[in-house]
């Protein structure tokens, strides 16, 4: 038996020898390195102790806290005890052996199976990201690297595993951080380009209709076209959603974060092969952009430690093992260790940010009263809790309070809209001969939303009476207006076409209705005709009314 200890990398016997610059502390046997007495003490743990700690199932390949608890309740729930017994056993033995060897990996010995310099760098490097230890390492790969790739389309399978970890958890509704959406949308634009071989240009050129309509004549696989609807359904709506008031996606499919068009998607394509083919740079996969616990009082250490590379899917399970709580206290090293997290420091740190948003936000819901709260307030409601660490700062809680809507008729971003005709987040779909254009919505709108208005021109009941009889389609009535939106190009936007128009026919479903408004125009109050969401409208679904209302 073994002599287990936590044991720093950064001690000068193993960092001579491992040529690690981070300090990463591991579970060793330390009877391997020198002859030490079995001793149980601080610092100090057991094999009676490993055998407590996580062990991953494998049946299942996951981490489990209590591997027989786990089989008699999942995966051997049919099976006889002395079944359990036996599986419980060859889990453990595989986790022991996996402490004992498992991460240490010598540059010679892997150069054995991988005969080929270059894809032996890569695999090294790529096992160093993930936390395995490797001697005998030489000491230029990172410059060997860029210079000796082979395969352009080597990214694409690098990455993929990521790729799918993030589609599984879009797909099944959860968000992803900024940096992981990123990502995924170069993957895309590397589908296409280094895939289908269209060029950089082509690709930022891509339009929404293109997707909408050509998409069979790039020959794409089911899951590449999985992938870019994916981005499509669920990274570019959020996109639009950051859009700053006055920019245009200009209907193209691939837009940036602040949803404006692309400038460079061969330059994303080189990050994206630079982020997963290179081992010096941040981890693509990373569940944060950048540690921004800035608003915290105690936290001088924290602001210096990047969160960055920290693996999606190890922060997800993380989370689930020590789920963050307002009140609660991150996991010590030490259970983090023996829960399966060797790496502490970022854990610890992403723990702590996440705990100080919600901390922020159960301070602004303390004090919110519509208005921006006052400081007096804020300091008064942080005074009342008792955290003594990872507390917010003042000015921390006030720069995340958002601004209630102005009312409908105040909104100077719908009178924006109204003017210029643009309107986020729609499309035009020609649906043929079933029934001519249609409008669909390319983010979703939440119940009550503006989505956009029916432009046209107002007239009086009496001509707007002559004028239906005439048969004009395209016209909105109520008690009072009458809106003519016949004329398109319009005389007060000769070069657009106006969505609210081409909104089709539903009296079984509809999900809009247009409602009148007096609109506080600068220059004067203005009757404006507005569809409202009826319910909430996901990406994709065409927007209807029911005319007859
Ligand atoms: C205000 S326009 C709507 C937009 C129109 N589809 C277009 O291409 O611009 C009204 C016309 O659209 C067509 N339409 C609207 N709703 C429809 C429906 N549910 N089924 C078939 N045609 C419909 C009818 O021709 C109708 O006269």
């Amino acid at each position: 038996m073994h002599t287990y200890a936590f044991f720093s990398l950064h001690h000068h016997f193993v960092s001579s020898q491992h040529r690690l610059t981070q300090k990463v502390r591991w579970v060793l046997p330390l009877t391997k390195i020198f002859d030490l007495p079995k001793t149980v003490g601080n610092g100090l743990i057991s094999p009676n102790n490993m055998e407590k700690n996580v062990v991953y199932c494998l049946l299942c390949n996951e981490p489990q806290l209590s591997i027989s608890t786990h089989l008699s309740r999942v995966c051997l729930k049919d099976g006889t005890a002395q079944e359990r017994d036996q599986e419980a056993s060859r889990a453990t033995a595989s986790q022991e052996l996996f402490s004992r060897e498992g991460r240490l990996w010598s540059f010679s010995e892997l150069q054995e199976f991988c005969k080929d310099t270059t894809s032996c760098i890569k695999l090294c490097s790529r096992l160093q990201s993930r936390g395995f230890i490797i001697t005998d390492a030489p000491q230029t790969w990172p410059t060997v690297l860029p210079t000796q790739r082979s395969d352009k389309k080597e990214v694409l399978a690098v990455a993929k595993k990521d790729i799918e970890y993030f589609h599984q958890k879009l797909a099944g509704g959860d968000c992803i951080p900024n940096v992981a959406m990123t990502t995924f949308r170069q993957y895309c634009e590397a589908i296409l380009i280094l895939q289908h071989g269209l060029t950089a240009s082509a690709v930022q050129d891509f339009s929404v209709q293109d997707w909408m309509e050509r998409r069979e004549s790039l020959r794409m696989t089911i899951q590449e076209e999985e992938l870019l609807e994916c981005y499509f359904k669920n990274i570019r709506p959020v996109s639009l959603q950051n859009q700053r008031a006055g920019s245009d996606d200009g209907g193209r499919f691939f837009l940036g974060e602040g949803g404006v068009p692309l400038t460079n998607p061969g330059g994303d394509v080189g990050r994206l092969r630079a982020r997963y083919l290179r081992s010096d740079t941040e981890d693509p996969a990373a569940g944060s952009a950048s540690h921004s616990a800035g608003g915290a009082e105690t936290s001088g250490q924290a602001r210096s430690i990047s969160t960055k590379r920290l693996p999606l899917r190890e922060w997800d399970a993380f989370q689930r093992t020590f789920p963050v709580t307002l009140n609660g206290e991150p996991p010590s090293k030490r259970r983090c260790v023996q829960a399966g997290f060797p790496n502490y420091r970022a854990h610890y740190h992403k723990w702590r940010e996440h705990q100080l948003k919600q901390r922020v936000q159960h301070i602004l819901g303390c004090v919110r009263r519509g208005n921006a709260p006052q400081r007096a307030r804020v300091q008064m409601a942080l005074d009342k809790e008792t955290w003594f660490t990872n507390k917010p700062t003042v000015d921390a809680v006030l720069q995340a309070w958002v601004a209630p809507q102005p009312r409908i008729q105040d909104s100077q971003s719908l009178m924006s809209s109204i003017s210029e005709q643009k309107w986020k987040g729609l499309a035009l779909k020609d649906f043929r001969e079933e029934k001519g254009k249609g409008v669909i919505a390319l983010m979703p709108f939440n119940k009550g939303d503006v989505v956009c208005d029916y432009h046209g021109t107002c007239i009086t009941k009496a001509a707007g009476n002559r004028r239906r009889q005439s048969g004009s389609l395209f016209f909105y009535r109520d008690e009072c207006h009458r809106v003519d939106a016949t004329a398109s190009p319009c005389a007060c936007h000769l070069h657009k076409d106006s969505y609210g128009r081409h909104i089709n026919h539903c009296q079984r479903n509809p999900n809009v209705r247009p409602q009148r408004f007096t609109m506080n125009f600068p220059a004067g109050p203005r009757e404006s005709v507005l569809f409202i969401a009826l319910r909430d409208i996901a990406v994709g679904e065409e927007l209807l009314w029911d005319y007859g209302v």
